[in-house]
């Protein structure tokens, strides 16, 4: 006979690890499983260790310009301490045992090993030792089986030795060149850390522009950041060759040869849906997402629940958090707020940092709304004149005129994930602009810029 559970999780990223705890702590009978990491990509691969890489590279970069604000300063920057800091205070040397303990301490039962549906309400596991169980969802299934790094068709590609984002957070000791393609998120921000350490760094962009789901000015304030900083960075450029010999990687990128000692492909996600088991439920294996409804339930399946990124509503820990608290409160049939993405917000973690809520002025266009925009410069504000260096930077606010409220606003500029929080919440709550016109902004902050982009609106 089956092992029967009340709730079976599939993939412990972020949400899925707290569905679990929530619903064993919740007194339900949780079966929560991974093939890998318990906690998923975002604090073994991803946001935890690269925040980690981004902060000592602003470190450097704050230290470089001294020169200007404070006086000499010399560092001599090592690799060494990030490494470290990586490897034993984010990913405990790429172990779970402390996430494994806290899961089992509220209740649920832990299995490392690969779990595929096997009909409704029903998983197999293949454990490590190669042995199957099979197990019986009482309540229901929850997948959150996360993504994987795509691999581009580029000819020769899949032969070489190319590092992915996992390679390159366990990297303990840098190369002198790198070319990293795709200039999302992770390029972009894995890039400027590379080249601030001291590697020649080329981002090849596929796309017109880099970080292309934000506004277009934010687009060129990065790239002409990264170019000053001493970054190449081709847009629109075709990589239709690479090839692997003797230690180096050759790139054939329009046509041209270009020759470098490693190669980060960041060039977007697989999800992790093919090998799932989905086809024994009536779903499409080969789908790029999982349709959910605003409880997160698989739309067509009973008993089955997706959360994030395959979801497809934003590859973001944030996401995967907040659909987490929404499913694990729809299993144990608790009332609460339907999922609503219309105040998403992101960060880029760059320096300056890219960060965007809601709309962009072409979404809003896009989308039939009556749309005044207005934006500042932020190194034109009082504070950003007083940071001096490093205060490049942007606000811009995108409002929907007919209903009077923001349905979009980015910022670019130092902590500009921070200076997004209000305009996050202008954009959930939908605040009145004639109200936001009348608050009070505190001089002189990075956010009173966000008052300047306000009166801009036209
Ligand atoms: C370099 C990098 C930097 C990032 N930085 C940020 C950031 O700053 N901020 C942010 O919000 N987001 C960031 N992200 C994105 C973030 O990591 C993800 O959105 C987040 O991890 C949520 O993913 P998820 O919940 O879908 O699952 P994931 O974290 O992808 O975890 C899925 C889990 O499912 C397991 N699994 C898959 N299939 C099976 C199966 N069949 N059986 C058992 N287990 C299975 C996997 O082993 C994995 O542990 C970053 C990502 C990367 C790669
Ligand atoms: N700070 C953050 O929140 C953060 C940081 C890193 C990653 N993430 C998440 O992880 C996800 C994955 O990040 P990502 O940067 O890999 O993916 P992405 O899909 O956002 O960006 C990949 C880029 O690579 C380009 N590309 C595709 N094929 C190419 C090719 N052959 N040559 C050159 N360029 C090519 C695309 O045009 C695209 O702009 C993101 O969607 C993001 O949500 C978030």
């Amino acid at each position: 006979m089956p092992d029967t559970y009340d709730v079976v999780v599939i993939g412990l990223g972020p949400g899925g690890e707290a569905l679990a705890t929530g619903a064993a702590q919740a007194g339900l009978k949780v079966l929560a499983v991974d093939k890998h990491l318990v906690g998923g990509e975002c604090p073994y691969y991803g946001c935890i260790p690269s925040k980690m890489m981004v902060r000592a590279a602003d470190t450097l970069a704050e230290a470089g310009r001294a020169a200007v604000l404070a006086g000499d300063v010399s560092v001599t920057a090592s690799w060494a301490p990030v490494a470290r800091r990586v490897s034993e205070e984010a990913t405990s040397g790429w172990d779970d045992t402390i996430a494994v303990r806290r899961l089992e301490d509220a209740g649920a039962e832990v299995q490392h090993g690969v779990a595929r549906l096997d009909g409704p309400g029903r998983v197999t596991v293949e454990l490590p030792d190669g042995s199957t169980r099979t197990v019986v969802a009482e309540r229901g299934v929850v997948l959150n089986p996360g993504t994987r790094p795509a691999a581009p068709p580029v000819e020769g590609l899949d032969g070489t030795p190319y590092w992915t984002n996992r390679d390159a957070l366990r990297a303990d000791t840098l190369p002198g060149s790198i070319v990293v393609l795709g200039g999302g998120p992770i390029g972009c921000e894995l890039a400027q850390v590379f080249a601030r350490f001291g590697v020649r760094v080329t981002i090849v962009q596929h796309g017109d522009r880099l970080v292309p789901a934000s506004e277009p000015e934010a687009s060129a304030i990065l790239q002409d950041v990264l170019v000053a900083e001493g970054i190449r960075v081709l847009t629109s450029a075709e990589t239709s060759r690479v090839t692997y010999a003797d230690g180096a990687f050759t790139l054939t990128i329009d046509g041209e040869d270009v020759v470098t000692d490693k190669l980060l492909v960041a060039a977007g996600r697989t999800p992790n849906l093919d090998d799932l088991g989905l086809e024994t439920v009536g779903l499409d294996p080969s789908a790029r997402r999982l349709d959910v409804d605003d409880r997160l339930r698989v739309e067509g399946v009973d008993g089955l629940w997706a959360i994030g990124d395959v979801t497809g509503r934003g590859a973001f820990t944030h996401v995967s958090m907040y659909q987490s608290g929404i499913a694990q409160r729809d299993l144990l049939g608790q009332d609460g707020s339907p999922a609503d993405y219309h105040a998403l917000p992101h960060v880029t973690f760059t320096d300056p940092e890219v960060a965007g809520v809601g709309l962009t002025e072409q979404q809003a266009r896009d989308a039939g709304l009556s749309v005044r925009v207005g934006s500042t410069p932020l190194e034109q504000s009082s504070r950003g004149f007083t940071h001096g260096p490093g205060a490049r930077g942007l606000v811009k606010v995108v409002e929907d005129a007919d209903r009077g409220v923001l349905v979009g606003a980015t910022v670019v500029g130092p902590a500009g994930g921070e200076i997004l929080g209000l305009l996050a919440l202008a954009v959930h709550a939908a605040v009145p602009v004639a109200m936001m016109r009348t608050m009070i902004y505190a001089y002189p902050t990075f956010h009173r810029a966000i008052e300047t982009a306000i009166g801009d609106l036209s």
